[in-house]
């Protein structure tokens, strides 16, 4: 993205936002309510167009390309593609029709190779147990990885998570992140860009950090560089004191003296 802006109305919901992302690298964007974080993976999974400024996406140029053909390259997980899931779908055919591109879709035959990856990628996200079931009996956080798994399904080139840990109590959160770090640490995983409200939430293993505030950017660059009590206070608003214990990183307000 080259000097992007998105603007609604009088509103601006980007200004002037310029981000590069490699195919080896593993993006977290972390910023407040409203800070313009969905904006910027919309434009990155191809469903927006800015109204100013440049976006590449997978070495196409938004606006020259067919979106049509751009967005199968693209895995996109968030509550809105789960809230398009009808909730008799089973599991396995949910996660093999990817291949299929439409949501929901029934073939009678998959090919085995298709069904014997689909089963690999649940297992790889802890879902093995359930792909007879139906998405609508799922919790939460299995729905979750059941998306993920759809969305790897593909092979694509860039994996775009919002919020995926959302909603998850505790446990839920610390197995996603883990799931989520072990596909991180992957070299074979697509570019992967995260958007998340917590720094409680970053994956071990990513490797980058977009902070955006008011739609613009705060600070980017390598997370172990960027992620700094300083830059988090600028982001959030208020004075944050940030914590690195082992690989995984938390923030509190810092304490009145
Ligand atoms: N179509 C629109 N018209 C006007 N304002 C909009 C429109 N879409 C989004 N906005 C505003 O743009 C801002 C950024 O929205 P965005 O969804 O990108 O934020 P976010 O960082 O993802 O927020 P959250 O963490 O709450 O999901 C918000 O203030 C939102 O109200």
């Amino acid at each position: 993205m080259s000097g992007v802006g998105v603007r609604r109305g009088k509103n601006h919901l980007l200004a002037d936002v310029s981000w590069r992302v490699e195919l080896d690298e593993r993006w977290v964007i972390l910023g407040a309510n409203g800070a313009g974080k969905t904006t910027l993976l919309r434009l990155a999974a191809a469903e927006l167009h800015p109204t100013t400024g440049e976006v590449h996406v997978l070495g196409e140029k938004l606006g020259r390309v067919d979106v049509f053909e751009l967005r199968p390259r693209i895995g996109f997980c968030s509550a809105a593609v789960i809230a398009r899931v009808p909730p008799q779908e089973k599991v396995i055919d949910l996660v093999v029709s990817a291949g299929y591109a439409v949501l929901g879709r029934w073939r009678e035959d998959y090919d085995q190779l298709d069904t014997g990856r689909a089963l690999d990628l649940c297992e790889g996200l802890g879902i093995g147990h359930l792909t007879e079931r139906e998405f609508g009996t799922l919790s939460e956080g299995e729905r979750k990885r059941t998306i993920i798994a759809r969305a790897l399904m593909t092979d694509p080139e860039m994996l775009l998570l919002d919020e995926p840990a959302a909603g998850l109590d505790l446990g839920g959160r610390e197995d996603l992140v883990a799931r989520l770090s072990e596909l991180a640490l992957d070299a074979d995983a697509p570019a992967t860009i995260l958007v998340t409200h917590h720094v409680e939430e970053i994956p071990p293993g990513f490797t980058h950090l977009l902070l955006v505030a008011d739609g613009a950017v705060v600070a980017q660059g390598l997370i172990d560089e960027v992620l700094t009590s300083e830059n988090l206070s600028r982001t959030f608003g208020q004075d944050l004191e940030l914590d690195k214990i082992g690989d995984r990183y938390f923030a509190r307000r810092r304490a009145a003296v």
